[in-house]
């Protein structure tokens, strides 16, 4: 009931060790993106090691295009109330930090206390746009790596993930951007996520360049394949993150339903595709909520019948 039970410190330290001394399950983590709070719960019990608040999925929801328009504030209040709902750790999309050194330094203290266990930072230019798509610029590499020192500088509980991203592979090329990596993660970064790679081969170049772990996107219709989990292990990548995929998912079911209601003016035929009430309310955990209810506010009523049971 209220869903997460640990801490963040203790999610914190979870992702840190998985990290840090990988076992045979935790070889290659599986960050999803959940396009709602609801989403965690089923991601949880997939089995999957991670969920994550994509900028993408945020500023979609909002009905606004992934160009630095969501502010701080909203990305917070998001990564809140995911973290909320699960015992998995957040891993939180912070665009470039949301503005120079000083910003991304609160934008680091207000997304730690939000919850999260972990987040990266990129070196696009502000305002930036989603790194599958052409026309990225990224700051001279002293600049992002001002924005991880910042970050590291600003967090107040060690544990906390700082992942740096790098955009340049687009713009500078793959050794510009390993380059680049490198200088962010001698800046402090915990993690690298190099964005928009292009074959296993880049991956595998990144892994051999850098000894912090290595994040890979599976964005769909995106730039890059749609490498396997089984793939990535096998170059070395230690995380897997597909950050829009549930939301893209859930839309395409909503456009189909939307579709079939016009045209037949019933969603009698969809029924049989949607979330059941029953397991829209496991997913809540309904029962948990009943059964504290009926231990807190138990009485006895004058028919003999328990009361809020009855
Ligand atoms: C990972 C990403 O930063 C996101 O916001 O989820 C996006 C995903 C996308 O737009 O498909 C990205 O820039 O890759
Ligand atoms: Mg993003």
């Amino acid at each position: 009931m209220l869903h997460a039970a640990t801490t963040a410190s203790q999610k914190r330290q979870a992702l840190r060790s998985a990290l840090v001394q990988p076992t045979e399950g935790t070889a290659l983590l599986r960050f999803i993106g959940a396009f709602t709070p609801l989403s965690t719960s089923l991601v949880a019990g997939k089995g999957f090691e991670g969920v994550y608040v994509s900028g993408a999925v945020v500023s979609a929801e909002l009905g606004l295009p992934d160009i630095g328009l969501t502010t701080l504030t909203e990305v917070a209040a998001r990564a809140a109330q995911v973290a909320r709902t699960t015992d998995l750790p957040v891993l939180v999309d912070a665009d470039t930090g949301f503005g120079e050194p000083m910003n991304v330094a609160r934008t680091v203290q207000v997304l730690e206390d939000a919850g999260i266990a972990g987040l990266h930072l990129e070196d696009q230019v502000n305002p930036k746009r989603c790194g599958h798509l052409d026309g990225k610029q990224v700051v001279p590499r002293e600049v992002a790596a001002q924005r991880i020192a910042a970050a590291v500088r600003a967090r107040r509980d060690p544990d906390l993930l700082i992942m740096a991203r790098s955009d340049a592979r687009a713009v500078e090329g793959l050794d510009a951007a390993i380059e680049r990596l490198k200088a962010y993660v001698d800046a402090g970064a915990d993690a690298v996520f190099p964005e928009a790679m292009l074959t296993l081969a880049d991956y595998e170049r990144v892994v051999s360049a850098v000894d912090v772990p290595v994040l890979a996107n599976l964005t769909e219709f995106g730039k890059a394949p749609l490498f396997t989990h089984a793939q990535l292990a096998d170059v070395g990548v230690r995380i897997a993150l597909h950050p829009v995929s549930l939301l893209r998912t859930a839309m395409g079911a909503v456009e189909r339903a939307l579709d079939a209601l016009a045209t037949t003016g019933t969603l009698e035929g969809e029924v049989s595709s949607m979330l059941t009430r029953a397991r829209l309310y496991e997913l809540i955990d309904y029962a948990g909520y009943n059964d504290f209810d009926a231990d807190v506010f138990t009485f006895e009523v004058p028919d003999g019948k328990k009361g809020l049971q009855a």
